[in-house]
């Protein structure tokens, strides 16, 4: 059966389902945090900004609400914790970001984190919170997206212990360093209080996140919750080209060394390198052919920022700056690629006589999820639709993602799982993303049942 997620009726009377908490205040709060916004008519909450600090307080609030105890730490990571029977247990850490990207949807991120409290406070409600077999820890992560500084999993990272001591002077596009924001809200971290936020892997039993799917297998499929097998890996690099500023009516075609053009025909080639890889890299390079036939499938890349100086109509740019995001399933795959990208970037810029520079911003493994806690996730979503829907013949999907998550820091530390929640048309990253009422319901509902079931 496919579930349209517009169920109601005697869904209600079944005691154990918590409607009022798992859907209606669970949405109410997502509608709420997304309006906590730095943007003016859209919504936009990079790394500790003002917005930033609006939601940690909100957060905080609804995790005491849960009956969690709560602090944020030297990144701005917002946390709730609750011990429960055994205290000194190897805790699950369930979460996810609180950070936006620009002109987002109010659902990437905050699903996670409101689901996981909203589950908790359930257990309040029931009295299980404190019977729990083992202590629980929410984590609102400060910097999923990294739309300010480019590098992500700031907070994650920082729990995981994979940030690197420099961390704290990358700048952003106003030279302003890591360390100074964290300042500006008086949080005073050095190099060694950022290496103190690692979590003793000893004292982790594993990593959960709820998430949108952020693309259309589930609501093609008709199911509101899926198991991730794994998540794709990335790289996002930063490619400056240099050229010669001049005058847009007197300097010949002939005689210029125009870095738009050349930026132009860099992207197009990088379009055309990632739709058909296997026509551009050459098999003796460290590519398998079992590589190359994985990228054909997987492998996707986005220039979302594009800059130039001096951006005037009649001159002829000195220099052109953008992003470049590439991502795979095979590590293998997607090192190649950036392989053979730079290469012809560097001999694309020769012929034109210009100059560039090709900075890593960012690189991440791709990660395969945990087995047993992905079993664990698909029997709780399937125990949660049985209750919502009655009895339901398919099998819970599991399927990959191309989008990041703060699971792929975690994976660092601990053993990670994450369930993923339909979303409208599969869209994300916009105004236009959406998740039915009783989508959320189920996304909490499923949160619970694998509480109950630690
Ligand atoms: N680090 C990231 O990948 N951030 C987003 N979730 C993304 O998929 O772009
Ligand atoms: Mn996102
Ligand atoms: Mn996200």
């Amino acid at each position: 059966s496919t579930f349209s997620g517009n169920e109601t009726g005697d869904l209600e009377k079944q005691g154990d389902l918590f409607p009022q908490i798992l859907r209606d205040e669970a949405v109410g709060r997502l509608y709420q945090l997304g309006k906590v916004s730095d943007g003016n008519g859209y919504l936009e909450r990079t790394f500790l900004s003002p917005a930033s600090m609006r939601a940690i307080n909100a957060i905080r609030e609804w995790m005491e609400d849960a009956g969690l105890r709560t602090w944020v730490d030297q990144m701005g990571n917002v946390h709730g914790r609750v011990e429960g029977a055994n205290p000194n247990a190897e805790a699950l850490l369930i979460g996810s970001h609180m950070d936006t990207v620009v002109d987002a949807g109010m659902f990437d991120g905050s699903l996670g984190i409101v689901s996981a409290i909203s589950a908790l406070k359930a257990l309040k409600v029931n009295g299980k919170l404190e019977k729990l077999k083992r202590p629980v820890e929410v984590i609102a992560f400060c910097d999923e997206e990294g739309v300010r500084f480019q590098t992500t999993f700031l907070g994650s990272g920082a729990i995981a212990g994979i940030l690197p001591a420099t961390t704290l002077e990358i700048s952003d596009k106003r030279d302003t360093m890591i360390k100074d924001v964290l300042k500006e809200n008086s949080i005073d971290i050095t190099e060694e209080s950022l290496l103190q936020l690692k979590y003793d892997p000893k004292s982790v039993w594993g990593y959960v996140e709820i998430h949108i799917e952020q693309g259309p297998v589930l609501e093609q499929k008709g199911f509101p919750l899926g198991v991730v097998k794994g998540i794709a890996g990335q790289t996002r690099l930063k490619v400056t080209v240099r050229g010669s500023q001049g005058h847009a009516g007197t300097v010949p075609m002939s005689m210029r060394q125009d870095p738009m053009a050349a930026a132009a025909e860099l992207i197009v080639v990088m379009e055309s390198l990632c739709k058909s890889p296997e026509e551009f890299l050459s098999y003796d390079d460290h590519c398998s052919d079992s590589s190359v036939k994985s990228l054909s499938s997987s492998l996707v890349c986005t220039v979302g920022e594009i800059s130039t100086w001096p951006s005037a109509s009649n001159v002829i740019p000195g220099q052109v700056t953008y992003t470049v995001d590439i991502r795979a399933i095979d590590d293998l795959g997607r090192e190649a690629v950036i392989y053979d990208l730079s290469k012809r970037i560097y001999q694309i810029c020769d012929k034109r006589s210009v100059s560039c520079n090709i900075e890593h911003k960012h690189d991440a493994g791709a990660v395969i999820c945990d087995s047993e806690l992905s079993s664990q996730l698909k029997s709780a979503a399937y125990s949660a639709l049985k209750k919502m829907e009655g009895d339901i013949q398919d099998e819970v999907p599991t399927l990959m993602s191309g989008a990041g998550h703060d699971a792929m820091a975690m994976s660092h530390l601990t053993k990670v799982g994450m369930l993923f929640v339909r979303c409208r048309g599969g869209i994300s990253h916009s105004p236009q993303e959406h998740v039915l009422d009783n989508d959320v319901w189920a996304a909490g509902l499923a949160t619970l049942s694998f509480l109950e079931n630690l």
